[in-house]
């Protein structure tokens, strides 16, 4: 059985509460856009594909519930409540990328004078739900692209080790992951030797989340310590590095869960490639470069305790930021649902129209 983050049906959304894996397996009602915004921000639900999936279902099911008789208040609700879940997490680009493609969705509906407001509703209700689907297939394609690239770079027949951090799997999308999805396609085709996943301090996605997740697959894996990547490195000769994406600026520099970048210089140190797997939603072509994306910094608990148990001096002053940029000239290449592209040719993705879901 898959793991499911995320399940909706007739208009009923529930989360699985990743705070309290891998211990508990608990879903969590989502009745409205309220407790999107607040699954999302206490991190009950992570990872950037899936926050845009909860952040806009939230919004369906509570559109569900209302009868709109005027296109225009169904429009200015619409357009607040999805700037509002914009709001719950900085850093990732996918909530606010869908809320600007499902504005523009109800800008346009409400110009078209052949539908009532509930006809308006509808059609913006199936926009919404084939997120969840849209996604899956994009996870699919790139762990398709992901595994013939990593294939085709390492020479020889041995099977391949890779490294990846935080977490990209089920649990921070719909379904299969992006880079989790590469490694889950790498041993479904029997060429991978071994996985390794980073603790991932301070929240511990890659031992709580990407562990569980491996071991639910049955994938050989071994997890390490953030301090122990250069010691892998130098102990085991890897066929490459594979991690996700929160945001991709239009040269490619990439924000992702902090240590990534720490990870890619060790790579580029020891000469292990560098990938980074994420959906075309994840790029902000708006951004020329990383030095624009805005960091989020969580509360300093998250650093100072562990399960409520506090671990640090009390008083020590601490900086917590989620996120760091990687620069590009430290990845190899970026894996989309589109192919493989070097940093420097994503521009040439920026007038591709996505693919409408
Ligand atoms: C497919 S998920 C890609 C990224 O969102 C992931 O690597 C990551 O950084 C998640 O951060 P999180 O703070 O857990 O939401």
């Amino acid at each position: 059985m898959t793991l499911k983050a995320i399940k909706y049906e007739n208009g009923k959304l529930e989360v699985l509460d990743q705070l309290l894996l891998p211990l508990q397996t608990e879903y969590v009602n989502i009745n409205g856009v309220e407790d999107g915004w607040h699954v999302i921000h206490k991190m009950q639900v992570r990872g950037a594909p899936a926050i845009a999936i909860v952040g806009c279902l939230s919004l369906a099911v509570e559109l569900r519930k209302e009868i709109f008789e005027d296109k225009k208040i169904l429009r200015q609700e619409v357009e607040g409540k999805l700037n509002y879940l914009v709001s719950a997490r900085p850093t990732a680009v996918n909530m606010k990328a869908a809320a600007d493609q499902l504005i523009e969705l109800v800008n346009e509906l409400d110009k078209n004078n052949s539908f009532t407001a509930e006809e308006m509703k509808l059609r913006f209700l199936d926009a919404i739900e084939a997120m969840l689907q849209k996604d899956l297939d994009d996870n699919l394609a790139i762990g398709r692209v992901g595994a013939d690239a990593l294939i085709s770079q390492w020479p020889g027949d041995a099977q391949l080790r890779v490294l990846t951090h935080c977490n990209t799997g089920s649990l921070a999308t719909s379904g299969y992951g992006t880079a989790l999805g590469i490694i889950r396609n790498l041993h479904s085709r029997g060429v991978l030797e071994h996985a390794y996943c980073t603790e991932t301090r301070p929240y511990n996605q890659g031992a709580r989340l990407t562990a569980y997740e491996l071991l639910h697959e049955r994938i050989p894996a071994t997890l390490l310590c953030d301090s122990m990547v250069a010691a892998l490195m130098r102990a085991r000769r890897l066929a490459a590095v594979v991690v996700g994406a929160d945001r991709v600026a239009a040269n490619g520099d990439t924000a992702n869960k902090i240590g990534t970048y720490q990870i890619a210089v060790t790579a580029k140190h020891h000469g292990v490639p560098f990938f980074v797997a994420a959906p075309m939603t994840s790029v902000d072509f708006s951004l020329p470069s990383g030095e624009h994306i805005v960091i989020e910094e969580r509360p300093e608990r998250e650093m100072t305790y562990i399960n409520g148990h506090r671990i640090a001096a009390p008083g020590i002053k601490c900086w917590n930021p989620a996120f760091d940029v990687t620069p590009a000239d430290l990845i190899s290449g970026i894996i989309t649902e589109r192919g493989l592209f070097k940093p420097a040719e994503l521009l040439s993705q920026r007038q591709v129209p996505t693919e409408s879901s």
